[in-house]
Parts: C-alpha cells; sequence; structure tokens
C-alpha cells in the first residue's frame, strides 16, 4: 500500500492535518500582454496581495511558500514582509513551467506538511468557505479541488470544424486550492515531468497515475485574472463582495 494511503487511513481524526499552502506566481503573464498580473494593482493593492491575505487568514494552513521568478524575487519578498503576513515560510524561484514552478514550491515545505494547496498567485477572489471545504475533503480522500459548472455549451473542434458537443451536465471548470496528500503530488508531479507531460493543472498529474480526484464547491468569483478583461471583473467584483 502507498505510504501517503497508509498514513491517511492512520490519520488521528481529532487532529487537523498540517497544510502547507504553495503558489505558483512565476508565469510571464503572456495573455495579461507581458505586465506581470500579480503585481497589477486590484482595489489598492497588488493581486498577489490580496491572494496571500486570504492563505494567511485561512485557520487550515500552516504555511505559505510562494514561487516567483528570480527577476520578482526582489519585489516579492518586500510584497510578503510589507503585507505583515505571519506564515510566509519561504519565497523561492520557480521553473519554466506552472508544474516545475509547483514542484520547486513543494520541495520547500516542512517535513510535517501531510497536506500541499497549490493556489494560483494570480487567483485574488478566492473565499474562506472554498479554501476550507476542499482542505477538509483532500484530508478525508487525499485529492480535492474547487469547481463550478460551466455555464456555456461547449463545443470540441479541428480546424474550426465542430466534431461533438459534450454533455454540459458533466463539465466542470476547475479552480485552484487544489489539494493533495504531500507525498502524492510530489511523485505523481515529479513522474509527470519526468514523462515530459503538459499539464494545465496539478490533479492532472495524479489523474495520470490512475488516482481519484474530488471536486468540492467552487465559487464562480474565484476567477483566474489571465487577460486585461479579468481584472476590470475582478475590480468589480471586489466591490461587489465589499458591499454584501
Ligand atoms: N512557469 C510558471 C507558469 C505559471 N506560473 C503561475 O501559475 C499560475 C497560473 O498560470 P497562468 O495564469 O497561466 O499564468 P502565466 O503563465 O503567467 O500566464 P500566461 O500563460 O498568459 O503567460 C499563475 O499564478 C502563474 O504565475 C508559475 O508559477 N510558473
Ligand atoms: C490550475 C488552473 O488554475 C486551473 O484552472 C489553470 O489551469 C492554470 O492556468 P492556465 O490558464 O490553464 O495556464
Amino acid at each position: 500500500m502507498a505510504e501517503w494511503l497508509k498514513r491517511l487511513l492512520k490519520r488521528n481524526r481529532e487532529q487537523q492535518a498540517f497544510c502547507t499552502a504553495v503558489v505558483p506566481a512565476a508565469g510571464s503573464s503572456t495573455r495579461m500582454g507581458g505586465q506581470d498580473k500579480i503585481l497589477l494593482t486590484l482595489g489598492d493593492v497588488p493581486v498577489l496581495m490580496h491572494t496571500l491575505r486570504a492563505l494567511d487568514s485561512c485557520p487550515r494552513i500552516q504555511e505559505i511558500v510562494v514561487v516567483t521568478r528570480e527577476d520578482l524575487i526582489v519585489p516579492i519578498s518586500q510584497l510578503c514582509r510589507e503585507g505583515g503576513f505571519t506564515k510566509i515560510k519561504s519565497v523561492v524561484v520557480g521553473g519554466a513551467s506552472r508544474a516545475e514552478s509547483v514542484l520547486r514550491g513543494i520541495r520547500e515545505a516542512s517535513e510535517e506538511a501531510e497536506l500541499i494547496a497549490i493556489h494560483d498567485g494570480a487567483r485574488p477572489l478566492v473565499s474562506q468557505a472554498v479554501l476550507d471545504e476542499v482542505i477538509r475533503k483532500a484530508e478525508e480522500c487525499g485529492a480535492a479541488a474547487p469547481a463550478v459548472p460551466v455555464k456555456d455549451t461547449i463545443k470540441q473542434a479541428v480546424g474550426g470544424i465542430v466534431e461533438r458537443t459534450p454533455d454540459r451536465s458533466e463539465l466542470f471548470a476547475v479552480q485552484t486550492p487544489q489539494v493533495f496528500d504531500g507525498a502524492l503530488i510530489r511523485g505523481a508531479l515529479a513522474k509527470a515531468l519526468e514523462e515530459g507531460a503538459a499539464l494545465t493543472d496539478d490533479c492532472s498529474a495524479v489523474e495520470r497515475i490512475g488516482m481519484k480526484v474530488s471536486l468540492t464547491g467552487g465559487d464562480y468569483t474565484n476567477l483566474k485574472i489571465t487577460t486585461p478583461e479579468d481584472l476590470v471583473l475582478a475590480e468589480a467584483l471586489l466591490e461587489w463582495r465589499e458591499k454584501l
């Protein structure tokens, strides 16, 4: 039986698992036109400041590892100091792909970390409810991710010609944090990278080795800042949330 599964079965239900949040923030913001999106202002602080505030104030998270590009180590470390956070363990240099950045972050986690919660630096509006539900689920079954049902009808097309229309009731847009048993995600990501797999999320690494991933409740407001209009939407959502 895999070590992580043995640990999961043995875990004392009364005791909460130690959870490290790994925050990949080492991308190049190509779809944003090359402006480092994690440093763009949302409300009155950078996007990454919102993300770290949400993670730092989550009682289920014990430590945070931020992964960024070498040329951003100085400004990101400064942002981490100025934010007055209490859980940031380190700021480390990422890799050429998101998966490489994540794996570098995981390798910085404390030995006692049982769970790893991987959350995009570019998802600033994650709620405490989303965080709490997905961490609980991963603690119970080893791998979980928040998702929302897709609202559009999705077409699969090749060369501009529709090949099929998948049944929408089975389609979900997956978000972060994606939360896993530490040994499970470390092994799965290392294997995927070794085999040259191109991953767009961390669950895919776990799916590739035949493990099940549970979906939990996501939130349409937990958007990822990807293209310029996402920042406009995030501003509006932030204002709306402050009025609630
Ligand atoms: N080599 C990489 C690539 C991405 N990321 C991070 O992964 C998250 C999600 O990735 P994405 O939105 O694709 O960010 P970018 O790679 O920056 O965007 P683009 O693909 O438009 O260049 C972001 O917080 C990004 O900083 C990372 O840490 N390391
Ligand atoms: C991990 C992710 O946020 C899940 O939605 C996303 O896939 C990562 O970014 P990308 O836009 O797919 O590169």
